[in-house]
């Protein structure tokens, strides 16, 4: 475990004193004598333990643990105390201090609470691992799906960079965090970073990190997103959309393994497993000169096509058993079911979305009729309308030369009496389906036929 140990103390002999016992006892202390500088030493190191003097010049030792608690939240905080602050320890420790010393103690008290805090900053990072470690669920009966994962598999353990490559929604961020979860770098972080989503002008800042001062607006110093992934595994996703000049300074740190951050000249040594993925055809954007070849090639090491879900029928019935499974339990409901009607639309349906698509189409289904089996009239227009055709008689043969009104009023009719055709021509079934009442409907009749109520 990390044995880094922030000291805060102004009191130079004590401080001196203290830095000194303690790294004896093989604690790797980082000293500060203000809070100010605490709180800059907590944007470039992550301490799992914090050592802080309750009086500090600028800051009081509660503003401190505040400041501390939003930088670093897991960190464990111990105080130091006099005599006459033992009250504003005790009121830290709500705050959520673990624990306090009170001035003058003991070099053997001071290393068992410090021994204790470790301990249990071990045994929360254990715990972590060991729920982060459940195993990340992918149903699936297709053999192309059940191939990639025995690709998945075999590339897990390994550092090569994995490519993955399929439509949106198909799953790639869950297999991203597949690799993670069967690879060495299990216990450290799996840093997700969707480059689509960061503006162009941050990305660098966000990626790399900066040095206070590094541009204006930049008042403090901030750990980049690579920095974040030591040890662990970075996962780029939509990697497309990286520009080429960040594509240059990316191949850089992938090559040399080590960064600068922005308005820095230090050289920091980094060390993560990369996957990245996309839904664009990469060959294109190197032929439109969109992505750098070196870059592509840098990235292309394992490259793992992700089928659509219509490229994998057979996971249909699977998915949906996990998914209901699991969101019904989410929200502590009665599970749906789907009747066969209903379950064979589903199948003839093209899911351009994919298992996104179908995860929310899933909940919404369970959240509007938890328990109830699904009937087709249940589904949404354009999985009911992919029944007979895709429902395209009703657009057939429009023309354009006509007024929205009329084209409107021509859709209405040809929707209304297929609707009508579907009930057997039980016109209160046919209104409750479109959501009108039984005398609208009625009223519609006889304007296009001149049929009277019966
Ligand atoms: N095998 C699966 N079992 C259950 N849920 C899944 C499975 N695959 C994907 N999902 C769910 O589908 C949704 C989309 O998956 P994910 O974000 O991994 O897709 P993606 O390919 O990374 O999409 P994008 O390209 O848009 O980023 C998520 O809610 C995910 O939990």
């Amino acid at each position: 475990m990390n044995r880094n140990l922030l000291l805060v103390e102004d009191d130079p002999t004590h401080r001196l004193l203290l830095a000194e016992n303690l790294s004896d006892a093989e604690y790797r202390v980082t000293a500060a004598e203000t809070g100010q500088q605490a709180l800059d030493l907590l944007c470039r190191q992550v301490f799992p333990v914090a050592l802080i003097d309750i009086r500090l010049p600028d800051l009081s030792g509660l503003e401190l643990l505040r400041e501390l608690r939003q930088r670093q939240p897991d960190c464990c905080v111990l105080l130091m105390t006099g005599q006459a602050t033992v009250e504003d320890a005790v009121a830290a420790m709500r705050e959520g201090a673990h624990d306090y010393l009170a001035k003058p103690f003991r070099t053997e008290l001071l290393l068992m609470k410090m021994e204790r805090a470790f301990h249990l900053q071990q045994l929360k990072a254990e715990n972590l691992a060991l729920r982060e470690e459940g195993p990340v669920q992918l149903a699936s009966a297709s053999p192309l799906f059940q191939k990639l994962l025995g690709a998945c598999r075999a590339a897990a353990p390994t550092d090569a960079t994995v490519l993955l490559l399929g439509e949106s929604g198909v799953g790639k961020e869950r297999l991203a965090e597949y690799l993670h979860r069967h690879s060495q770098r299990s216990g450290k972080p799996l840093v997700r970073v969707n480059c689509a989503a960061i503006p162009e002008t941050l990305l660098e800042g966000e990626l790399f990190g900066y040095e206070k001062g590094a541009f204006t607006g930049a008042q403090k110093a901030h750990i980049g997103l690579l920095e974040q992934a030591e040890g662990g595994t970075l996962f780029l996703d939509e990697i497309g959309e990286i520009p080429l000049a960040m594509q240059v300074k990316l191949l850089r740190v992938l090559q040399e393994k080590q960064l600068r951050r922005l308005g820095s000249e230090k050289e920091i040594d980094v060390d993560f497993r990369l996957i990245a993925a996309t839904h664009q055809n990469l060959e294109q954007l190197l032929a439109e000169g969109r992505m750098r070849e070196d870059f592509y090639y840098r990235l292309n090491v394992v490259p793992l096509k992700v089928p659509s879900l219509r490229e994998r029928p057979e996971d249909l019935v699977p998915l949906i058993g996990q998914i209901v499974g699991q969101i019904a339990g989410q929200y502590r409901q009665p599970p749906i079911s789907f009747d066969p009607a209903a379950l064979q639309l589903l199948e003839r349906y093209r899911f351009p979305g994919n298992v996104r698509e179908l995860r929310n189409l899933l909940e919404r289904l369970q959240v509007l009729c938890p328990g109830e089996t699904i009937r087709p009239a249940q589904l949404p227009a354009e999985i009911c309308g992919s029944d007979r055709g895709a429902g395209s008689e009703l657009v057939q043969g429009f023309r354009t030369d006509q007024t929205l009104r009329q084209a409107i009023q021509q859709f209405e009719e040809r929707f209304i009496r297929r609707v009508l055709e579907e009930e057997g021509g039980n016109r209160t079934a046919a209104a409750r389906r479109l959501g009108i009442s039984r005398k609208n409907l009625w009223e519609k009749l006889r304007e296009w036929t001149g049929v009277t109520n019966r």
